[in-house]
């Protein structure tokens, strides 16, 4: 069982390269993050060749937080920005080994053209991807976190991956997100299981350590890998107090 640390959540005090290090010295076999972007590109690369992690994801820029954008790629209008914050990911991605970009969707309330908006950057981004062996996430987030996001549940993205058709475009399945609409994981997870690129997790419902809540990982990450699965987990939970504190799950899988 391999792990990933979500850099986004865990280790963020440290500047991303030291967070790098410092989950590379708490014992996970990979790290994926949000927003690399005010970081110089070089640094990143170095640490990852100094801990030998791979960085498995990234996120396109979100937009303006300030003004409550998260993600552009499902706003109709914002095309250039949305295609720049495209390249932009690619390019970092590229630099660093990444091997997936998560696209992100927006908050787009169901406005008129955000579908078709989505789908013409998701289409352009996996053009631009499939010529550098990248691969496009979508990812649903759940609607009580995140009100008014466009793409909010499973059967969404499994209808966008069924439309485009494009063999690099694939969902990332986080499990706190999956729990909170609907449930029924590993049937669900079965049932769209060649259209995942990725797996997150966290506990539910306080999105902290996963060794509480409403989810059994344990029993679950189990049968995922029963299943086949053979990737790095992302671990993408808001630790309770101090991580280190908090890693007992991560040495429970490794045995002690
Ligand atoms: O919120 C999540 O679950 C994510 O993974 C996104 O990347 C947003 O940061
Ligand atoms: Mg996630």
């Amino acid at each position: 069982m391999r792990f990933s640390a979500n850099l986004g959540f865990l280790f963020t005090d440290p500047a991303l390269p030291d967070a790098i290090r410092a989950a590379a010295r708490a014992g996970f076999n990979a790290v994926e993050c949000h927003f690399p972007y005010a970081v110089p590109v070089a640094e990143v690369a170095a640490a990852l060749a100094e801990t030998g992690l791979p960085m498995l994801s990234l996120n396109t820029s979100p937009g303006d937080r300030a003004r409550g954008e998260f993600g552009l790629a499902a706003l109709p209008g914002r095309e250039p920005q949305a295609r720049a914050g495209i390249a932009q990911a690619l390019d970092y991605a590229a630099a660093t080994g990444t091997g997936a970009v998560h696209v992100m969707a927006g908050i787009s309330h169901g406005a008129a053209g955000a579908e078709a908006a989505f789908r013409a950057n998701l289409a352009h981004a996996c053009d631009l991807a499939a010529a550098r062996g990248i691969t496009i996430l979508i990812e649903p987030l759940n609607p009580r976190d995140v009100p008014g996001y466009h793409l909010a549940s499973l059967d969404h993205a499994l209808r966008i991956v069924a439309a485009l058709d494009r063999p690099n475009l694939k969902i990332l399945f986080d499990c706190y997100h999956m729990q909170i609409t609907g449930g029924d994981l590993l049937t669900r997870f079965r049932a769209a299981r060649d259209r995942i690129g990725h797996i997150q997790f966290a506990g539910v419902p306080d999105r902290a350590e996963p060794d509480r809540g409403e989810v059994d990982f344990r029993w679950l990450l189990s049968e995922f890998a029963a299943e086949g699965w053979t990737r790095p987990f992302g671990a993408e939970y808001r630790p309770r107090g101090d991580i280190a504190a908090g890693l007992g799950w991560l040495s429970d899988w490794r045995g002690g």
